[in-house]
């Protein structure tokens, strides 16, 4: 048998890759990848760039008047902050459900009480200081409310509290501007509805963070991911005012509950989406779980659509969303607010491998293995989804109702009405 006297040959080089955000599970997984080698964010030399959303805004900004060339692609759609500012996010959200109301679309119906009844998926919410007046009607009518009040562009728990009374928003926004009242206070909040009756695992309240990558808006195209985890307090819930100051009751997020004596380094306070199915099936049977899971992926679904028009979609772009939400005792899902760059840092064994697993899915259906960056070129359906699912793809079913259509003439059927079944797809 004849040695080959040369040494193997290294795979052409088909991606550049770039990144401004030096975490492992993003550099490990491009560092892998045949034919792809590390690019040159200075020379411009690159063509697929895990960027921070600041990066984003710079490169899209009239300033820089930077142009993507055809062969680049970003992490962010430059103006993402549409569904990822919680005030932007509720505003368009509200939009959405009028337009569709305006249309007389059955989607926007309401119940006796006036409450959307199939898109009530966001807490009853306003905007500070713009919708003052509003909310203290609202409060007026529901004296016994709790509400959550979140700095609009914030993360991690940061500036975030509990109100049951109108005199501490007064209190709160004299203290933030001085003499002033809230109308004239320069930063923005929101003010929601508190969920009091959140669903407890172990006596304690939790959420949930899903991957959702969006690679078009117009036409829509979703996938969601199976993984993703359930991020619990350390303290046993309850709703005594007495602990509504108390963060580690009421807050899930990792950046507090770090801080509490309870936390646990091991496991980080974390349970995997997958755990929580088979616990909800266990405890209320495999519909009822069911039912939760899809009522999840319609609020993601209804929460993109309301995006459309308004997020441009733009070739050169993709995005990794991280949803919270938060189940309710009745199994009924709210959504929380969506972050645009959901952290990336590894707190636990597990985390590492899960993140890992995700960024390598996503990679796959943005740029499918063994293919290079063409944004001119139209791809069909990923051939690789990984632990994606197909959350919502508008051109495929388009060409799917057209050769629907076509079939149906070629049988004759031609103005036949034929009624579909509808899912979440
Ligand atoms: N309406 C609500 N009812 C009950 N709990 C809520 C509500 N809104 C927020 N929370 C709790 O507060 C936490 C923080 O809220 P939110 O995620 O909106 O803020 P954040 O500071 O942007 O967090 P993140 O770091 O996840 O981006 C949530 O994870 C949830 O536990």
């Amino acid at each position: 048998m004849s040695i080959p006297n040369t040494a193997p040959t290294k795979p052409a080089t088909l991606v550049r890759w770039a990144t401004d955000v030096e975490k492992s599970v993003i550099t490990a997984n491009c560092e892998k990848r045949p034919g792809w080698v590390r690019g040159n964010i200075e020379n411009d030399d690159w063509n697929f760039y895990w960027t921070s959303v600041f990066t984003t805004r710079s490169i899209f900004s009239l300033e820089t008047g930077y142009r993507l060339a055809d062969d680049q692609i970003i992490s962010h759609f430059p103006n993402h902050y549409e569904l990822t500012r919680k005030d932007h996010m509720v505003r368009n959200c509200k939009r959405y459900r009028k337009d569709l109301e305006r249309e007389g679309n059955p989607l926007a119906d309401k119940d006796e009480f006036g409450r959307y009844v199939y898109l009530d998926f966001l807490p009853q919410t306003y905007i500070l200081p713009a919708d003052y007046n509003i909310f203290v009607e609202e409060f007026r009518r529901n004296p016994s409310s709790t509400w959550i009040v979140k700095p609009a562009g914030k993360a991690q728990g940061i500036g975030i509290f509990l109100v049951n009374k109108i005199s501490q928003i007064k209190k709160w926004s004299k203290d933030k501007a001085g003499s002033q009242q809230i109308p004239h206070t320069k930063d923005v909040y929101i003010i929601s509805k508190y969920i009091p009756d959140p669903l407890l695992i172990g006596g304690k309240k939790f959420d949930l963070r899903m991957y959702v990558l969006v690679t078009s808006y117009t036409p829509l195209k979703a996938y969601v991911h199976t993984q993703g985890f359930c991020r619990f307090c350390t303290v046993k819930y309850t709703a005594s005012l007495n602990e509504l100051d108390n963060l580690f009751v009421h807050l899930t997020n990792v950046a507090i509950q770090k801080h509490g004596e309870e936390y646990n380094e091991t496991h980080g306070g974390k349970w995997s989406i997958k755990n929580l199915r088979l616990f909800l099936e266990g405890t209320y049977g495999k519909r009822a779980s069911d039912k939760c899971f899809d009522e999840i992926f319609w609020l993601i679904h209804h929460s993109l659509k309301a995006m459309q028009g308004v997020i441009s979609t733009d070739r050169h772009c993709f995005e990794l969303y991280g949803y919270d939400v938060i189940i309710d005792e009745a199994l009924k899902p709210w959504l929380i607010e969506v972050n645009a760059s959901p952290s990336l840092v590894t707190t636990t064994a597990n985390d590492r491998m899960m993140k890992y697993d995700i960024l390598n899915d996503m990679i796959n259906i943005v740029i499918p293995p063994g293919e290079g960056v063409d944004t001119r070129v139209k791809r069909g359906p990923p051939k690789v989804l990984g632990g994606f699912e197909v959350l919502c793809d508008e051109e495929q079913r388009l060409l799917e109702a057209k050769q629907f259509e076509r079939r149906d003439s070629r049988a004759g059927n031609k103005g036949k009405s034929v009624k579909r079944l509808s899912t979440w797809k």
